[in-house]
């Protein structure tokens, strides 16, 4: 089984994939996490985002494992001489600014999407396309999404930043996102405005039920 959670940054989707995963005992896969990954360690290496080829040659030589832990992903770069976690560092307003830019290269998509359909179900996939490009098949689709507003008051609690700068940043990246960020024809589409976090796993346990 393969449920997907899509939708648009800040939407709640790693959030909501958790706890849905762990209501299930299944792990979640943030799909979110290897373009960041691949975003960090190119801006570290100063290889140029749009340099496909460039990129594609650094991410061959770098050792990186994804652990799809339902109480969040974790990303490793397996060095043999100085292994390291880069999760934290993958979650910068850095990378949130250049991940956009190798997203949008199809050799890249096709790194990420390779090693997602590696993985063996049941598990939740979470991202922007799970359920249109990478699993079409997936039993259950859902989209999130919420005003920019409360999405960047959501961010600034857990990173510090302005408000107004933070909404600015959020919708820019909407934008350039999106290409590969539309709900499935059978997606349920949840706005996650009004909901709390506790909320918004109910409604897709709920339409889980639905399609059981
Ligand atoms: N419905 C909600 N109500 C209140 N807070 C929420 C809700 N959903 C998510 N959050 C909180 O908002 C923040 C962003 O959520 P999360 O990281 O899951 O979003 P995301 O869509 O995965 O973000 P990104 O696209 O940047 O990876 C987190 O601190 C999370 O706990
Ligand atoms: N399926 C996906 C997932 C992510 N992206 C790109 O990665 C950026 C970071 O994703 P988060 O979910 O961690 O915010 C996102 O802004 C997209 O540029 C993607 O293209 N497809």
């Amino acid at each position: 089984m393969i449920v997907t959670i899509d939708g648009v940054a800040a939407s709640g989707k790693s959030s909501v994939a958790s706890g849905v995963a762990s209501a299930l005992s299944i792990p979640y896969v943030s799909s979110g996490l290897l373009y960041r990954a691949a975003t960090l360690l190119a801006l570290e290496a100063g290889t140029s985002l749009s340099d496909a080829p460039a990129l594609l040659s650094l991410l061959g030589a770098a050792p990186l494992r994804l652990e799809p832990l339902a109480g969040g992903n974790r990303i490793y770069l397996d060095t043999p001489d100085c292994p390291r976690e880069l999760t934290a560092d993958a979650h910068t307003s850095a990378v949130d600014a250049g991940v956009s830019a190798l997203a949008q290269l199809p050799q890249l998509r096709e790194w990420v999407n390779a090693r997602l359909r590696a993985l063996t179900p049941p598990f939740v996939a979470e991202g922007r396309d799970m359920g249109t490009a990478v699993f079409p098949q997936a039993r259950a689709k859902f989209f999130l999404v919420a005003s920019p507003r409360v999405r960047a008051l959501r961010r600034v609690k857990e990173r510090v930043g302005d408000v107004e700068a933070v909404e600015q940043a959020l919708i820019a990246r909407d934008e350039q996102d999106q290409l590969q960020s539309h709900p499935a024809a059978d997606a349920q589409i949840i706005d996650t405005s009004d909901l709390d976090l506790a909320g918004v796993i109910a409604a897709v346990m709920a339409g889980l039920q639905e399609r059981a």
